[in-house]
């Protein structure tokens, strides 16, 4: 059988206090796949989310995408391909746009040593067809969910909840390259509108899950973005709407 897109084997993580926060964690994600993360607060989710993008540390467990552990990639390379939208975004220093170009360049390096792997092209030669390839043009993505332009250059600081979220979302999903997106709580600055529209983006990036056609709850699968979603909400009814499989960790 092929092995899953993600894999969560055994994850335990500990509080500062030696006592488990996560005990034995373990669940795989499939290409097409919205697992939906809830639980009442200090559960773990934001804590599960950051492990898995190995930016906290875990006491045990294993992580791998594609069957590969996540200690065998370069940790910038896996947290490119295991990406974590962090639910404030506000707390980054600069603007947006200088947030995007660094997050430009670090895509384009990647790309760079993927292309190296391939071939002995010059380097000068790549930098220049990798810069500025992201997969959409994430200022008009912004846009479609209601950010004006302008924003993108005033500080993180002055930007609403709601705005910093939508840009840092959208630069998430439109730099390409993540396969999993791991989205912290990604509408719950946002009014029922703007969440709408943004929840409609989100799944219709996605492609089909196995044995499903492209439709999926009305909404039509295109394959354009992330293969697959980690998305923490405290609402059920969004829940419902996106979610394909569940994990509570108030039961954990
Ligand atoms: N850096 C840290 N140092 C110490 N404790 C931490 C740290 N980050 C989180 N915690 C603690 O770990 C527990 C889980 O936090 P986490 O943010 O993962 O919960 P959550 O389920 O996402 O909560 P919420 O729904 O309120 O966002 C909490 O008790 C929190 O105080």
């Amino acid at each position: 059988m092929a092995s899953p897109l993600l894999e969560v084997e055994g994850l335990t993580v500990l509080r500062d206090n030696d006592s488990h926060l996560l005990s034995d964690l373990s669940f795989t994600l499939s290409a097409g796949e919205v697992l939906v993360l809830r639980g009442v607060s200090g559960s773990g989710k934001s804590t599960l989310l950051k492990c898995i993008a190995e930016l906290n540390l875990y006491h045990k467990g294993k992580i791998s995408l594609d069957g590969k552990q996540s200690r065998e990639w370069d940790i910038p390379d896996w947290r490119i391909k295991v990406a974590y939208v962090p639910q404030r975004p506000s707390l980054l220093p600069g603007t947006p746009l200088e947030f995007l170009d660094t997050v430009r360049n670090l895509r384009a390096r990647q790309k760079q040593k993927e292309k190296q792997k391939q071939d002995e092209t010059h380097d000068a030669q790549l930098q220049q067809q990798t810069k500025g390839s992201d997969t959409l043009d994430p200022l008009s993505l912004a846009q479609e969910w209601g950010i004006d332009k302008t924003l993108w250059t005033r500080e993180w600081g002055t930007l609403s909840g709601g705005e910093s979220q939508r840009i840092a979302l959208a630069v998430a999903v439109a730099i390409g390259g993540a396969e999993v997106l791991l989205l912290d709580e990604p509408t719950s600055a946002l009014d029922a509108d703007s969440s709408d529209k943004v929840e409609r983006s989100l799944l219709e990036m996605l492609p089909p899950a196995q044995g499903q056609t492209t439709l999926h709850n009305g909404i039509r699968r295109k394959g354009t973005g992330p293969k697959a979603l980690i998305w923490i909400t405290h609402s059920t009814e969004q829940a419902e709407r996106v979610g394909t499989k569940d994990l509570d960790l108030s039961r954990h």
